[in-house]
C-alpha cells in the first residue's frame, strides 16, 4: 500500500520522512495555505529524495500553464487537484504532462457525491478521498465515514485521506480498503512542520 505523506516544507524532514517508509511526499501549492511552499523549496527538497520516492504537487483551481512551470521546474512527478477540476481539466492536463501522476481529489460531502468518482476514473491515474469542509479545502483534520466507503471501488486506484492519524489508521484501513493512504495535518506539531515521533508511529502501527 501506498503512504503519502502531505505538506511538506523542510527539506530535512523530506528526507527524515522517505527514510521512514512514505512512498510519496506532498508538497502545497496552494498559497492561501500555512503550508503553502515555493517552486524553490520543492526543488531543494526533491534533490534529496531518493528517485523511488514519488513527489506529489497539490493544486486547487491553478491553471494548466502554472501547474505545468511547477511540474517541470521543481521535478515532481505528480499532481493532485484538490479543487473543482473537471474530468476536462484533468484530461487536458494529461496531454501536457503525459508522463506526469495525475490525482484527483474529491471532498466528498455524503454518499450521494461518491457517484461523481465516476466521472474521473477514465481521465485521471489516481483518485484521493477527503473529507469536506465549508471553509477550507484541505488539511483540516476531518475524517470522512469510513463504514460508506466499504464497498468503494472507483475503477482506478485511489487514495484515503481525511483527519489519518497514527491512531486512528488502525481502525480506518479494517473497514476501508484503499491502494494508498494520505496523511498531512494527523503527524504534524504544526501546519507544516511534522512530527517525526508521529510519523514514526504511524508506521510501527502500520507494521512497517
Ligand atoms: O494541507 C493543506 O493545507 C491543503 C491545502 C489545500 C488543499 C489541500 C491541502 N491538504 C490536503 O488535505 C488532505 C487531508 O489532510 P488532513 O490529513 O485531513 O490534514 C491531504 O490530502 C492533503 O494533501
Amino acid at each position: 500500500m501506498r503512504v503519502k505523506i502531505c505538506g511538506i516544507t523542510q527539506s530535512d524532514q523530506a528526507v527524515a520522512i522517505a527514510s521512514l517508509g512514505a512512498t510519496a511526499l506532498g508538497f502545497i501549492c496552494v498559497p492561501t495555505s500555512p503550508r503553502y511552499v515555493t517552486t524553490a523549496q520543492i526543488q531543494a527538497a526533491v534533490a534529496q529524495l531518493p528517485k523511488n520516492v514519488d513527489r506529489i504537487g497539490v493544486f486547487a483551481n491553478a491553471d494548466i500553464s502554472e501547474i505545468s512551470d511547477t511540474v517541470i521546474n521543481s521535478g515532481l512527478t505528480g499532481v493532485q487537484l484538490h479543487g473543482d477540476e473537471s474530468p476536462e481539466f484533468c484530461d487536458q492536463l494529461r496531454q501536457v504532462l503525459p508522463q506526469v501522476e495525475i490525482i484527483k481529489a474529491l471532498r466528498i460531502r455524503s454518499v450521494e457525491h461518491l457517484d461523481q468518482t465516476t466521472n474521473y476514473a477514465q481521465y485521471v491515474d489516481t483518485l484521493l478521498l477527503d473529507a469536506y469542509h465549508p471553509q477550507q479545502l484541505g488539511g483540516t483534520g476531518q475524517t470522512l465515514d469510513w463504514q460508506m466507503l466499504q464497498q468503494f471501488s472507483p475503477g482506478c486506484p485511489w487514495f484515503l485521506a481525511g483527519g489519518l492519524t497514527p491512531d486512528n489508521i488502525v481502525t480506518a484501513l479494517s473497514q476501508v480498503k484503499p491502494d494508498g493512504i494520505d496523511l498531512s495535518s494527523g503527524v504534524e506539531l504544526k501546519p507544516g512542520d511534522k512530527d517525526l515521533t508521529k510519523v514514526a508511529k504511524l508506521f510501527e502501527k502500520l507494521g512497517r
